[in-house]
């Protein structure tokens, strides 16, 4: 895992969450995407070389939309940069970490992306990400 590429915030209202960590961090998101796969609707600030991912349900099935039902707002999730992501996969599984997608799906950002089950992280849901276009 070569770094944190983001963190990614659960957030009930979108727009109110760009205004404050645009406050919050002096400088307004650079982007905006939805991920029809996830039930997202995302925002990205840049901070050094990690960002910070806000995230909104776009429906009630939405991992986002169930995780403020049970915990509200929060830190939801960390996402780790790796060069391959199936190797990493295979790496992990092979140290007993539970893989929630093994084959990688598609993030936001142009990413491919593989989420780890937070009960066998300590309770930290964990995200692996590949760049596209490797
Ligand atoms: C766009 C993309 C990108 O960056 O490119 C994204 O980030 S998309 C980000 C959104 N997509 C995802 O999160 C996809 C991966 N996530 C999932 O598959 C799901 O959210 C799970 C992590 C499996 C949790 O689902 P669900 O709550 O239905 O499962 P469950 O009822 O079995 O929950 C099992 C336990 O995990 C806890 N739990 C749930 N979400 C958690 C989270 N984010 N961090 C830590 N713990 C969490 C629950 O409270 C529960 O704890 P107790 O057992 O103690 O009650
Ligand atoms: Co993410």
């Amino acid at each position: 895992m070569r770094k944190i590429e983001h963190i990614g915030i659960a957030v009930a209202d979108l727009e109110k969450s760009n205004e404050l960590f645009a406050r919050l961090l002096g400088k307004e998101a650079y982007k905006s995407e939805r991920v029809e796969g996830e039930g997202v609707e995302t925002s990205f600030f840049l901070v050094g070389e990690t960002k910070v991912e806000l995230l909104q349900a776009t429906r009630p099935d939405s991992p986002i939309a169930k995780y403020l039902e049970k915990r509200n707002e929060g830190i939801h999730h960390i996402a780790f940069d790796v060069a391959d992501i199936h190797l990493e996969v295979k790496r992990l599984k092979d140290a007993g970490f539970e893989i929630l997608n093994e084959t990688p799906k598609e993030g936001a950002d142009n990413k491919l992306v593989v989420f780890l089950h937070p009960r066998s992280t300590n309770g930290v849901l964990v995200e692996l990400c590949q760049e596209k276009n490797l």
